[in-house]
């Protein structure tokens, strides 16, 4: 069965029905042809980042004339999927799926300023990423360097950044920021306490001049993870900006580029994309779109759930915690995949939604049967009137979100 279409070539073979007995079903696919908003939730360990990484390797083994016209980007806040590019070690556990173990040509991309730390492993993490200063609005900038409005820090930065802009446009560094800093007529204090937190962005590594620019980054054919672990240097306020930003600038880039495949197609001519088709990955994506506060990322989140359909823009969010995420995502989600909850505010929010189905059972109610095991799950999308029992296919990449072992690190192993 194909979970929201009936494409089978346009689809993700996701895994196989379980019932109560040992025996699994059906293979159970996902379609990939429309835009789709999926949520993936569970507990710790119950095979959230497992499942989107088998979603990540279906949608790079689509036909390659839809693979040309579409982007798979993941920001990866934990620095996991890198490891797509690695075939699965555990051959064993494949046995009776039907698959083979498989790497995948994936792109990852590191902030640009970070080049020295990541030089160790530089086979799998290929290139940096930068972003203008300019990008950032003065209140950006305040959020991220933690500067109230009413202190005189914020004057002076403010003051700075419209020197800099003067004399060189869009293309200044925080250098020409610290210079300003310097030439100002305040007092040595205020220079001083802003100096410093302007030091600390520097060291952040993504206002850097030697990578691509993150809007370069998002070609069609491609398959690009932007690690944001950022070698532990990226504070989260940093991590949310850049998401925010750059889920903003793909929804504008892509509406306006829908709205000209649309003018050709009126006129009768033959439309090719220019800015591609975007299916997005966000793991912990309470902590990008949570409820109760707004991060710089909740904003772009929405408006990419709520009017990404048309320009053909789809997410796919895994979250331990969707009680804790902006009930506005989760209510704009077509297709859920929940792996094993405990009870509480979570499930009360999965079981809100699932109860939109006609024939759902209570939330409890699935929980109480669902196998221990990670992997197992239940898929539900807003067209069909079921509730799918799921078990997701093993990885033929190799899965790096595994808790690190002392054992690991012993002679014999
Ligand atoms: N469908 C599956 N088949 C086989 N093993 C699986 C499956 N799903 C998950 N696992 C294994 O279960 C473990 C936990 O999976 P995963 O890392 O995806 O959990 P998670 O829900 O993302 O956890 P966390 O919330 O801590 O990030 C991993 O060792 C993974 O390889």
């Amino acid at each position: 069965m194909i979970i929201g279409g009936d494409k089978e070539e346009l689809s993700a073979y996701l895994g196989r029905k379980f019932d109560s007995t040992d025996e699994l079903g059906e293979q159970v696919r996902l379609d990939l042809n429309e835009p789709h908003m999926v949520t993936v939730c569970g507990k710790r360990g119950s095979g959230k980042s497992h499942t989107l990484g088998v979603m990540m390797e279906e949608l790079m083994t689509l036909p390659a004339q839809a693979r040309q016209n579409l982007n798979g980007l993941v920001i990866d806040a934990m620095g996991i999927y890198w490891s797509l590019q690695v075939q699965t070690p555990d051959t064993d556990l494949l046995d009776g799926w039907d698959i083979s173990p498989r790497e995948y040509p994936v792109k990852v991309y590191y902030p640009a300023g970070l080049e020295e730390q990541y030089e160790e492993i530089q086979q799998y993490f290929h290139e940096g990423f930068e972003l203008y200063p300019s990008e950032l609005s003065v209140e950006d900038w305040l959020y991220l360097l933690d500067i109230d409005e009413t202190q005189a820090q914020a004057g002076l930065l403010s003051q700075v950044i419209e020197q800099a802009e003067e004399d060189f446009g869009q293309y200044y560094s925080i250098m020409d920021l610290l210079d300003k800093v310097e030439a100002s007529p305040e007092s040595a204090n205020i220079k001083d306490a802003l100096n410093r937190r302007l030091e600390k962005a520097k060291n952040w590594g993504i206002f850097s001049s030697s990578g691509s620019k993150i809007e370069e980054i998002v070609e069609g054919g491609e398959f690009v993870v932007l690690d944001l672990s950022g070698a532990g240097a990226l504070p989260w306020n940093v991590r949310t900006m850049l998401t925010g930003i750059l889920v903003k600038k793909m929804y504008n880039k892509r509406s306006f580029d829908r709205s000209r495949e649309e003018v050709k197609k009126i006129k009768g001519e033959h439309t090719e994309v220019n800015f591609p088709l975007v299916w997005l990955f966000l793991d912990e994506a309470h902590l990008f779109a949570p409820s109760g506060h707004s991060e710089p990322s909740t904003d772009p989140l929405v408006e990419w759930v709520r009017q990404g359909r048309r320009p053909g823009l789809s997410l796919v969010m895994a979250t331990q915690q969707p009680g804790a995420l902006d009930n506005r995502i989760l209510s704009q989600c077509d297709t859920l995949i929940i792996h094993r909850l405990t009870a509480g505010q979570d499930s009360d929010a999965v079981g809100d939604k699932i109860s939109e189905l006609h024939d759902a059972q209570t939330i409890s109610h699935y929980m109480q049967q669902i196998p221990k095991a990670p992997g197992y799950a239940y898929a539900m999308n807003d067209d069909a009137e079921t509730i799918v029992p799921v078990k997701v296919r093993p990885r033929k990449s190799w899965h790096a979100g595994e808790s690190a072992k002392l054992e690991e690190f012993l002679d014999n192993q």
